[in-house]
């Protein structure tokens, strides 16, 4: 009898990671310096939640690791490679891939990623209800450009950032993506820990 219950909860155990029902992604999107990496390493660090690293054109950062960071790649390499979506973030290349996804989900069946609001549209269309998606936002937007200096990031950058079509857009969030949001306001970081807290065990309710 024992050993019958115990076959029967690997074959549900299997059938749930077969329809991937235990696999689930936090996408978290929301304008530059508003918190994603901060709220991306909570994850980590706290839950052990990986983040899915995805490609970029852009040149390096004060602190940032090649390949946990980000892949950083020139215009040729990263032609080269086979994306799940890519877009175009004011003058450089983003992109993510199929097997940058997996990889993550071998390590654990929650993991995050950070995109912008196009990228999400692409993951909710392929990934549906395995996406969990936060969406940040911080009450005054003049606060962004001080954490984009506090971080250490050079002046003409933030400047071509502050301006370009794509920072401007994901200050806010379209009608569609709306209704999928899960909006997670970010002025206090104590309280934000705790509302992170209060989703992760959700989640593992489900
Ligand atoms: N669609 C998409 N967006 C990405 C990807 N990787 C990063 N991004 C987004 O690209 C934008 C610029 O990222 P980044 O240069 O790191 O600037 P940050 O927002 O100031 O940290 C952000 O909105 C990221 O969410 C990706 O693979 N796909
Ligand atoms: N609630 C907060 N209050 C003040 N500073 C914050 C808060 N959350 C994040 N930061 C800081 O703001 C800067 C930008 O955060 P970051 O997570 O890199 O933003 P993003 O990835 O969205 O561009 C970092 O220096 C980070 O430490």
């Amino acid at each position: 009898m024992f050993y019958n219950s115990e076959i029967l909860l690997y074959i549900i155990v299997d059938f749930k990671r077969e329809s991937n029902i235990l696999q689930r992604i936090i996408i978290i999107a929301g304008p530059s310096g508003v918190g994603k990496t901060t709220v991306s390493k909570y994850l980590t660090e706290k839950y052990h939640i990986p983040r899915v690293v995805t490609h970029t054109t852009r040149p390096i950062r004060k602190g940032e690791i090649p390949g946990k960071s980000y892949y950083f790649e020139n215009d040729k390499s990263f032609k080269k490679l086979h994306f799940f979506e890519h877009v175009k973030y004011g003058e450089y290349q983003y992109g993510s891939s199929k097997e940058a996804l997996e990889k993550a989900w071998k390590k654990n069946d929650l993991v995050s990623l950070i995109v912008e609001t196009d990228g999400v549209k692409s993951y909710l269309e392929k990934l549906g209800k395995q996406v969990y998606f936060i969406y940040l936002t911080v009450s005054d937007f003049s606060v962004l450009k001080k954490r984009l200096l506090a971080r250490g990031d050079q002046a003409s950058e933030i400047d071509k950032r502050l301006n370009s079509y794509e920072f401007k857009r994901d200050l806010h969030l379209s009608d569609e993506l709306a209704k999928e949001a899960h909006v997670l306001n970010n002025d206090n970081w104590k309280e934000t820990a705790k509302k992170i807290d209060e989703i992760i065990a959700k989640l593992d309710n489900e």
